[in-house]
C-alpha cells in the first residue's frame, strides 16, 4: 500500500510567472510568455509526490474568492482536498524570470485569517495526521497567523506523532524550528540568516546546520545550495549530492521538488542515499519548467543516474 502523504500549504498563491530578456526597474518590461498556475510551496511538494505514485491529501487555508482555480488542479492531479475555505482571494505571486536564468519574486501578503479560523484549521489538520503517514508543512503564513502560533500549530502536528518535514523562511521558520519537526529544509540563505552570520564555506555551513540540529532536536537538516546541490545532516552523518549543470527555465519550485523527493524517499523507508539521489533529480529537473512535476519517468531515470552522492567523512 502507497503511504499516505498529506502536505500543507498555510499561505497557497497563484503563480504568475513571466519571461523577459532583461528586466528594467522603473521601465516597461514586456514579457515573451506569462503562464499563470496554482501554487504555494505545499501544493508544490503535493504535485511531484502524486507523480511519484504517492496518495497525496493537500490541506491549508485558501480564499473563497478564487477556490476554483485551486480546486480544478486538485481534480486534474488526483489530489485529495482537504482545504479550508476562508473569506477574501488568495494571493497572485510574481515571477520574472530573465534571459540569464535570474529569478525577480514578488511574493504578496494574502489572505487575513483570524484565531477562530486557525483554531478550526487546528483541528481538523490534527484529525488528519492521525490519519497520515508523513505531514510536509510548506510555506510562509497568513496575516492574522503568527510565527508563534503557526509554531502552536506545528507542535502540536509534531505531536501527533508522524514524521513532519518543515520549510518555511524567515520568523516563520525560525519559530517553527522550536516545534521540533523530524527534518528541515533551509536553503543556504535562510540558514545563515537564522545563524545571523554569513555562512561563505562548505564548513560554514555544516558548523551551522549542526548548531540548528542540536539546538532544536532536529534529526535531519537538509541545507540547498541551488546549482551547487545539497548537504545533508542525517543524525550523524553528512551527506552531500551534486546535480549536473541543468539549461535553467525557472527555478521557482526546487526546493519544493527537493522536499518531495526527500518526503517520498524517507516515506518508503529508502536509505539516505537513495532518498538524496531522488530528491536531487527531481528538483534538478524542476529548473527545466515553469512550475513542478515529474511526468515523464524516462527522463527521470536518466537524472538519477547523473547525481553525484557521496557520504562526508
Ligand atoms: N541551477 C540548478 N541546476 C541544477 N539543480 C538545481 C539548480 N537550482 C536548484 N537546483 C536543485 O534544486 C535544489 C533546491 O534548490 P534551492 O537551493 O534553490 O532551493 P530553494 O531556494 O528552496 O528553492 P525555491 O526557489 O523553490 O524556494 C538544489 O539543492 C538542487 O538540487
Ligand atoms: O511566500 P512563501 O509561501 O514562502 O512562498 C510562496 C512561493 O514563492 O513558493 C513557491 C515556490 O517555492 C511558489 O509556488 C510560491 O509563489
Amino acid at each position: 500500500m502507497s503511504p499516505v502523504l498529506l502536505t500543507i500549504t498555510l499561505n497557497p498563491a497563484l503563480d504568475l510567472t513571466g519571461q523577459l530578456a532583461q528586466l528594467q526597474r522603473g521601465a516597461v518590461n514586456v514579457m515573451t510568455q506569462g503562464n499563470l498556475h496554482p501554487a504555494g510551496k505545499g501544493i508544490n511538494v503535493a504535485r511531484v509526490l502524486k507523480d511519484l505514485g504517492g496518495q497525496v491529501q493537500v490541506s491549508g487555508l485558501l480564499g473563497a474568492d478564487n477556490q476554483g482555480e485551486f480546486q480544478q488542479l486538485f481534480a486534474a492531479e488526483g489530489l485529495e482536498d482537504h482545504f479550508q475555505v476562508v473569506p477574501g482571494a488568495t494571493r497572485i505571486n510574481v515571477k520574472l524570470v530573465e534571459a540569464d536564468g535570474e529569478v525577480t519574486e514578488l511574493n504578496f501578503p494574502g489572505i487575513e485569517v483570524d484565531e477562530a479560523a486557525i483554531a478550526q484549521l487546528q483541528q481538523h489538520l490534527l484529525a488528519l495526521a492521525a490519519r497520515a503517514d508523513l505531514l510536509v508543512v510548506a510555506g510562509s503564513l497568513p496575516r492574522g497567523l503568527s510565527p508563534e502560533r503557526g509554531a502552536e500549530l506545528l507542535r502540536a502536528l509534531v505531536a501527533v506523532g508522524k514524521p513532519v518535514l518543515f520549510d518555511s523562511s524567515k520568523a516563520a521558520l525560525t519559530a517553527g524550528l522550536t516545534a521540533g519537526p523530524f527534518l528541515v529544509k533551509p536553503n543556504e540563505h535562510e540558514l545563515a540568516e537564522w545563524a545571523g552570520r554569513p555562512l561563505e564555506s562548505r564548513a560554514a555551513l555544516m558548523a551551522a546546520a549542526e548548531g540548528l540540529q542540536h539546538k532544536h532536536g532536529i534529526q535531519h537538516v537538509v541545507v540547498s545550495r541551488g546549482a551547487d546541490g545539497v548537504l545533508w545532516r542525517a543524525g550523524e552523518q553528512w551527506w552531500r549530492a551534486q546535480p549536473p549543470r541543468m539549461s535553467v527555465v525557472s527555478t521557482v519550485g526546487a526546493g519544493d521538488s527537493m522536499v518531495a523527493g526527500l518526503a517520498w524517499g524517507l516515506a518508503q523507508g529508502w536509505s539516505i542515499e537513495q532518498t538524496l539521489r531522488l530528491a536531487s533529480a527531481v528538483s534538478a529537473l524542476a529548473v527545466t519548467q515553469v512550475g513542478v512535476g515529474v511526468k515523464d519517468k524516462a527522463v527521470l531515470e536518466a537524472m538519477l543516474a547523473r547525481i553525484e552522492v557521496e557520504q562526508l567523512a
